[in-house]
């Protein structure tokens, strides 16, 4: 195996979390030329911090604002265009280095501004991010299928056996799913309740669904009181994600909870204004959307601590 020189003996890193989905953030300048194995070993519950990924960040101060770089390795080594709690975590890095309150973050998905929308001392930063414009067109999720999958049977695409089977939200017939992209694919089902599923049954079906050729997140919602009066401009909902890369459930997903919002207006569950309010189990995230359907995303971030990883223990050589 070759080797490649490393001057340092140790890397920094830094773990923060975005309502609860959380990431190792690495400086793109640290020696990590294998960062795929890199990720895999450093998100390993056991052997790593069990985190959701790891954000790589190219910072460039000499712009205005100033922009950074970030690159998303998953715990499975693979590489996802756009995640939105990372940017929110990767936005809070950047403005801790630089004094600024809004930066711009460079995705595989485009460049997404960020904003600090509260400096409240006692509480976390509160970071904003403009997110993709949702997408429900086959070529954009990908879905190998000529019209959109929008409010389609589960069965369309998976046949889940009886024991998966989840009924729909009006718990009289099969479960709907909605394909969107959000910069990354999500499956969206509205169920009753979001904690009556097993995610971790349903959820790899669906991922490894034939219709989706690179894989898809899949995101499960219910409404609360707030939808169910149907009276409001704020929806509620709960949310819960099983992740692409990660192949679990993560306590956030910020592009899901994009998907959320995206979907319920588009099947007139929800108005088309407003702002949404979700509730994963990390947290609470909000969605509104702005005048030309870009999507904003709010969360709170934390940075919880700082680390040195020696560098032979981080297959990265
Ligand atoms: N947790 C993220 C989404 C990360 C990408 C996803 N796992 C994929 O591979 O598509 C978020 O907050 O959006």
């Amino acid at each position: 195996m070759s080797t490649i020189a490393v001057d340092r003996e140790t890397i920094a890193a830094s773990r923060y979390h975005g309502t609860g989905n959380d990431f190792l953030l690495v400086d793109a300048d640290e020696p990590v030329p294998k960062r795929r194995s890199f990720a895999r070993r450093v998100c390993d519950p056991d052997e790593g911090f069990g985190v959701d990924g790891v954000l790589f960040l190219a910072l460039e101060p000499e712009f205005a604002p100033p922009r950074v770089v970030m690159t998303l390795v998953q715990p499975d080594g693979s590489v996802a265009p756009m995640c939105g709690n990372g940017a929110r975590c990767a936005a809070a890095w950047a403005m801790e280095r630089t004094g600024a309150d809004a930066v711009m973050i460079d995705t595989q998905a485009g460049t997404r501004p960020a904003e600090r929308v509260s400096a409240d001392a006692d509480g976390p930063a509160q970071i904003a991010v403009e997110m993709n414009r949702p997408a429900f067109d086959p070529a954009s999720v990908p879905v190998s299928a000529d019209a959109p999958v929008v409010d389609r049977p589960v069965s369309d695409v998976v046949d889940l056996d009886a024991d998966s089977r989840v009924r729909s939200l009006d718990g009289d017939g099969p479960l709907r799913i909605t394909a969107v992209d959000t910069g990354v694919p999500h499956v969206v089902a509205f169920v009753e309740d979001v904690d009556s599923v097993e995610l971790d049954r349903f959820g790899p079906a669906i991922r490894h669904a034939e219709a989706f050729p690179r894989g898809t997140n899949v995101t499960l919602a219910s409404p609360t009181s707030t939808l169910a009066a149907g009276s409001s401009d704020s929806c509620v909902f709960d949310q819960r994600t099983y992740e692409r890369g990660v192949e679990g459930e993560t306590a956030a997903c910020g592009t899901g909870a994009v998907a959320i919002a995206a979907v319920a207006s588009r099947l007139a569950y929800a108005p088309r204004s407003g702002e949404w309010e979700l509730h994963p189990p990390g947290g609470t995230l909000r969605v509104r959307f702005d005048a030309h359907h870009r999507a904003v995303l709010e969360g709170p971030v934390v940075h919880e601590t700082d680390h040195e990883l020696p560098v032979s223990e981080c297959e990265c050589r």
